[in-house]
């Protein structure tokens, strides 16, 4: 569980997060939504200490993770999966490489176990084989994947995810919306996904976070965002004429 408590965030005279609490539960597929500039990815940087919140406290499992100092934090980031926009991976390294990257730099497993941990975390993304293969050889959505697997090579109890779905087609999303919830589920992990795709929200949103205005607006699941009153929310994710007319038909 990870619970925010309180958290502001200010760049300059920019105050971006104004105060913002949630809780995130294990095993849910936990998202972060609101218009560009809203401070989503912000938010994500401060979860993961990527950013210091100016004021407020970001706690996992019990533990002041905000409070601690750099060598404090390492238990809780080796527990920490992240795949940021771009899948991020290195474009030297073959695929296997980059499974193995985190276990070299973390553990001290034998080269066979992290082998055999790779080929496990590509079979569990459905790209067994693919071993040798690197970066550029990849399309847009098995890099996704290559991202995934090395996100949950180190078996994490959080994962974070932004924009998991930019630049791919609608059926490659679902995809890697489907592989997130279901890793999600198998391994109970606590995941945060900052996302603007509204089929996401829908599809895998167990809980919902809101950001407006610096605030945590409106706080829900993807059944109760279907029904929201919200003025607010309703203008944002039922902003195109297609979603008002999907609205109306429920
Ligand atoms: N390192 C930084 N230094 C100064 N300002 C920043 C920094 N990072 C973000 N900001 C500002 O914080 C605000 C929120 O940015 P953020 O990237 O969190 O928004 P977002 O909701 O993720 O947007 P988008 O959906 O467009 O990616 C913006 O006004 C941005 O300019």
């Amino acid at each position: 569980m990870i619970e925010i408590q309180d958290v502001y965030k200010t760049f300059g005279e920019n105050e971006v997060l104004k105060g913002i609490t949630a809780i995130f539960h294990p095993g849910k597929n936990n998202l972060i939504i609101g218009g560009s500039g809203s401070g989503k990815t912000t938010l994500l940087k401060c979860i993961v200490g990527l950013h210091e919140p100016t004021k407020g406290d970001v706690i996992f499992d019990g533990e002041n993770f905000t409070n601690m100092n750099f060598e404090q934090r390492v238990p809780i980031r080796t527990q920490i999966g992240m795949l940021f926009q771009n899948s991020a991976l290195f474009d030297s390294m073959t695929v296997e490489q980059n499974i193995m990257f985190p276990l070299n730099l973390f553990t001290n497993q034998t080269k066979a176990e992290k082998l055999d941990r790779a080929n496990f975390c590509l079979e569990r993304v459905n790209l067994a084989g693919k071993n040798k293969l690197y970066p550029s050889e990849l399309s847009g959505g098995m890099k996704k994947r290559v991202g995934i697997a090395r996100a949950i090579s180190m078996q994490p109890k959080y994962l974070f995810v932004d924009e998991p779905n930019s630049g791919l087609d609608p059926v490659t999303s679902i995809l890697i919306d489907e592989l997130i919830a279901e890793l999600t589920a198998e391994y109970s992990i606590t995941t945060v996904v900052v996302t603007h795709d509204m089929n996401s929200v829908m599809g895998i949103g167990d809980h919902i976070i809101f950001l407006h205005q610096g605030k945590k607006w409106w706080e829900g699941s993807n059944k109760e965002i279907a029904k929201t009153d919200n003025k607010e929310l309703n203008n944002f994710v039922f902003a195109s004429p297609f979603m008002r007319a999907a609205k109306a038909s429920l």
